[in-house]
Formats: structure tokens, C-alpha cells, sequence
């Protein structure tokens, strides 16, 4: 992982994930009113804001789940604005996303929830290639043992590690995580954390991540960016947004 002092030794590089200027309004409500991020290789950038500034709806843009009314969305050298339909789909490989909740098919077994996104693929690889990605995802989270199982028979640990082997399946260069310890208990969250940490370790991957938890903020973090009224209304290490003196931004360490 990349601390923010090596990237500013290091000097400029190309971000992976480039945000300029993004506003995105649903009718009258005007959600994200002029928002800027960069993400570069081998960082974790927390976004933290307040329940329904739109934090989310940043994610879904980055994905063209949701389309930014303005302004320039760069995503691992695509500018999303003239994307065709295979470079897009080849992005939702390359961008993964952990979407809140853990959102697995209660009807599917593990093994079929993994099979899931490789279906996804542009391009399908055979039988064995596929069980033998299954497998090494379920590994990498320490769940080979539930291949069989259904979402039923899981804690909500575990099926946060199960959706995050199937985020994982396809080898993403990025990962969005949207709250990824919600709803579980702080020793489980822990583990979430490590188990992210572990990911981005040995997969090289860089994140975005939502998060509530300021746990989750201070110890997975090299970056904070604060949304506030639909901007990137501070930005810095979790330290320095800590020692702030903005009460606006100390709202958020309290
Ligand atoms: N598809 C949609 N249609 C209409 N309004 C939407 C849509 N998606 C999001 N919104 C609205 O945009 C606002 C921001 O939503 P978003 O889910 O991004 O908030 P958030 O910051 O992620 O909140 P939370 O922390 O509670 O998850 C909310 O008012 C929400 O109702």
C-alpha cells in the first residue's frame, strides 16, 4: 500500500480513477454539485459523508450504473462520456464493486452466486478454469469450506466474504466498497477490515471505499475525502482531517 508521502515523492502519476466537476441531480434534488477525486495505484480512499450526500451515487457513477448530468469521469484511461459497450463491459471487470449489504442470490448456492459475474465476462472461459477461480476467491477469503452452502446457512460475516470473493473472482484493478462493514458487529468488522487489507496486499488492487465506521476510516485509509453539500469539501490523511479545526470537518470525529 501507497502512503501519501510516497506518492508525493514519487510526482505526478496517472490517476486510475479521475473525477472532475461530476454533478448529478435526481429531478429537483441536486445531489453532487461540483466534485473532484483522484485515486492512484496501491492507494485506499475513504469517502466519508453524511447518510444521503451521495456517496453512493458517486460509486454507481464511476460504474455508469448512474450517469453524471456533468462533468468528466476518467476510469482506467476511459473517459466515460464516449465509452462503447465492450470497453464497458471490460471495466466492470476491471472495476470492482462491493455494493452495501452483501446482496447475494438467496436461491444460489455460493458456487453459483460466484459463477455469477464470470457469466458476466466478455470473454467465457472454459469449465475448469472457471472452478479453479471459484475456488482460489473462496480461498482468498478463507471460505473454501461453503462452497456448497446457501446464503441461509451463513453468518452475515461470512456472506460479506463470500460477496467479496465475488467481487474478487475477476481480478479487479480497482475496488469500490460501499460500507463494507455495515450492519456487522465490531470483532466481524474487524476482520472485514484485515480481510480487505489482506486483498489489497496480495491482488495490488486500489480502492474506494464508503464507510461510516471511522474504525474502518482511520486504519484502512491513506486518503479521506469529506462530502459535504455535494463537494469534495476537505481532503487529507485521516491524522490531518482529525487535527482539523473546521467544524465541519471535526462533525465527523466527534
Ligand atoms: N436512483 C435514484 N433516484 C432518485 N433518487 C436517488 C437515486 N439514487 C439516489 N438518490 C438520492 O440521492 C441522494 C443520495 O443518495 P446516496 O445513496 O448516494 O446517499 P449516501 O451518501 O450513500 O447515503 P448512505 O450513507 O445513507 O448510504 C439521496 O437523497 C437519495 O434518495
Amino acid at each position: 500500500m501507497q502512503t501519501v508521502e510516497e506518492r508525493r515523492k514519487r510526482g505526478p502519476q496517472t490517476p486510475l480513477i479521475r473525477l472532475r466537476d461530476i454533478h448529478k441531480a435526481f429531478g429537483d434534488h441536486q445531489v453532487i454539485r461540483g466534485f473532484d477525486l483522484e485515486l492512484y495505484e496501491g492507494e485506499n480512499v475513504v469517502i466519508i459523508g453524511k447518510s444521503g450526500s451521495g456517496k453512493s451515487v458517486l460509486l454507481k457513477c464511476i460504474v455508469r450504473l448512474l450517469q453524471a448530468d456533468k462533468g468528466q469521469i476518467e476510469v482506467l484511461g476511459h473517459n466515460l462520456e464516449a465509452i462503447d459497450q465492450y470497453s464497458l463491459d471490460q471495466l466492470r471487470v476491471d472495476v470492482g464493486f462491493l455494493f452495501q449489504g452483501s446482496a447475494l442470490y438467496d436461491s444460489m448456492t455460493v458456487r453459483e452466486n460466484l459463477e455469477f459475474p464470470l457469466r458476466r465476462h466478455p470473454e467465457r472461459m472454459g469449465e475448469e478454469a472457471e472452478e479453479k477461480l471459484i475456488r482460489e476467491a473462496l480461498d482468498s477469503v478463507g471460505l473454501g469450506s461453503a462452497i456448497d452452502l446457501m446464503p441461509e446457512e451463513l453468518s452475515g460475516g461470512m456472506k460479506r466474504r463470500i460477496a467479496l470473493a465475488r467481487t474478487l473472482i475477476l481480478k479487479p484493478k480497482v475496488i469500490l466498497y460501499d460500507e463494507p462493514t455495515s450492519g456487522l458487529d465490531p470483532i466481524t468488522s474487524k476482520e472485514i477490515i484485515q480481510l480487505i487489507m489482506d486483498i489489497q496486499e496480495k491482488y495490488n488492487t486500489a480502492a474506494l471505499i464508503i464507510t461510516h465506521d471511522m474504525d474502518c476510516a482511520r486504519v484502512i485509509s491513506n486518503r479521506v475525502v469529506i462530502l459535504v453539500e455535494g463537494t469534495n469539501y476537505a481532503e487529507g490523511t485521516y491524522e490531518e482531517l482529525y487535527r482539523s479545526e473546521d467544524p465541519k470537518v471535526q462533525a465527523f470525529f466527534k
